[in-house]
């Protein structure tokens, strides 16, 4: 089911990064049940091609909030990639350029985001975590709107994080100059305990965020972490531009429903308001085929480019990108669409009993 160059890059991946770096990549939540069915539940779908069509040329262009992108395959959000490689942050916001790709950064970046924007050189969006420290909070995205982002991706599914099993304690210990470096500058004095308490994810925040992060910025908020149609319009209603789809790569509820059986759903009832895009487990062509027949507008990868970052810096994520990128035009041929405008829900059938 996964593509051989994001195969070989995780096996490189596993090889070479200190054990406790490839576990807090590669871990999920609790006894991992999302996780694994994660990847498994894109596969669960089946397609209905149309023949006969001229697929010569497959365009795979689109536009996100207004902005082109050359593909739908978009870099998701995912802390500490200095870890995974000396040039973290910058070399996957390379990658993206490269591929023409949306890129989106994590608050907890390990680069400073004024340089991370400018390896984007282009259009990219930030992952907010709203943090105890509000001021901090603020300072943040209003540096990531000066740096040049486009929209804010708020994550609605951490207001506490997900335990991970196969990672020592309850998380993975991040030097500080990577947990901080975009964080000191502001907490100016702090000691680094105090420092990191203060930018933990506030387990108080309620959708009321959305409205508050629209009016720091003045930039498009989605809300990420949407596994239901209901919230998905609470989150509009209150102001959110959109919704992604995911429930972070299966680490933060164990057992929460794949995002392949929430993505329906969510399409349905977001009913056009907003772009509607996902992420989990995404793994090939056919993978994102079936999530943008669904109606998702992007689809998001996390740990495939991570493995791509790990085991060839910005070459290797590019690859990533890239090989799911021609992977999907290929299955789109076989599907007889020629751009992605000719994807709809008739192509896909559900999952026998749903589920
Ligand atoms: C190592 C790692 C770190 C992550 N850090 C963040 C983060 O800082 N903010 C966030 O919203 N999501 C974070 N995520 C979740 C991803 O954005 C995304 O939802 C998930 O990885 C998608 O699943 P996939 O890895 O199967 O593609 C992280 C995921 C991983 C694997
Ligand atoms: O590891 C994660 O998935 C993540 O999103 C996170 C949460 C808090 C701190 C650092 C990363």
């Amino acid at each position: 089911m996964t593509l051989l160059p994001l195969q070989a890059h995780h096996d490189q991946a596993q090889e070479t990064l200190p054990p406790e770096v490839y576990e807090y990549y590669a871990s999920g939540a609790g006894a991992e049940l999302t996780l694994q069915e994660q990847e498994q539940a894109w596969a669960r779908f089946r397609l209905r091609p149309r023949v006969l069509r001229d697929v010569s040329t497959v365009d795979l262009t689109t536009t996100l909030l207004g902005t082109p992108f050359s593909s739908p395959v978009a870099v998701a959000p995912a802390a500490f990639q200095q870890l995974a490689h000396p040039d973290g942050e910058l070399a996957v916001a390379r990658a993206a350029r490269a591929t023409g790709s949306l890129y989106v950064c994590s608050t907890r970046a390990s680069r400073p985001l004024e340089d991370v924007a400018a390896a984007a050189d282009g259009p990219w969006w930030f992952q907010v975590y709203n943090m105890r420290d509000r001021d901090l909070t603020a300072a943040l995205v209003r540096r990531a709107a000066a740096a040049g982002a486009r929209a804010l991706v708020v994550t609605g599914d951490t207001p506490v994080v997900g335990i991970k099993r196969r990672v020592s304690g309850t998380r993975i210990s991040v030097p500080d100059d990577s947990y901080l470096v975009n964080l000191e500058r502001h907490l100016a004095g702090l000691p680094a305990t105090a420092a990191r308490a203060a930018a933990e994810q506030d387990p108080s925040a309620t959708v009321d965020v959305v409205g508050w992060l629209r009016e720091i910025s003045d930039l498009p908020v989605l809300v990420k972490g949407v596994l239901r149609g209901d919230e998905a319009v609470r989150c509009l209603d209150a102001g959110a531009a959109g919704v992604v789809v995911s429930n972070h790569g299966g680490r933060q509820l164990d057992r929460a429903v794949p995002s392949a059986l929430a993505l329906a759903e969510v399409v349905r009832a977001v009913d056009g308001r907003g772009p509607v895009l996902v992420d989990g487990g995404v793994r090939s062509g056919l993978d994102c085929l079936v999530a943008l027949a669904l109606g998702a507008a992007a689809v998001l990868v996390g740990r495939p480019v991570v493995w791509g970052l790990a085991a060839d810096g910005a070459t290797g994520a590019a690859a990533a990108l890239t090989a799911l990128t021609d992977d999907l035009a290929h299955v789109m041929a076989l599907t007889g669409a020629a751009s992605l405008a000719e994807l709809d829900p008739s192509l896909v059938v559900p999952p026998a009993t749903g589920w």
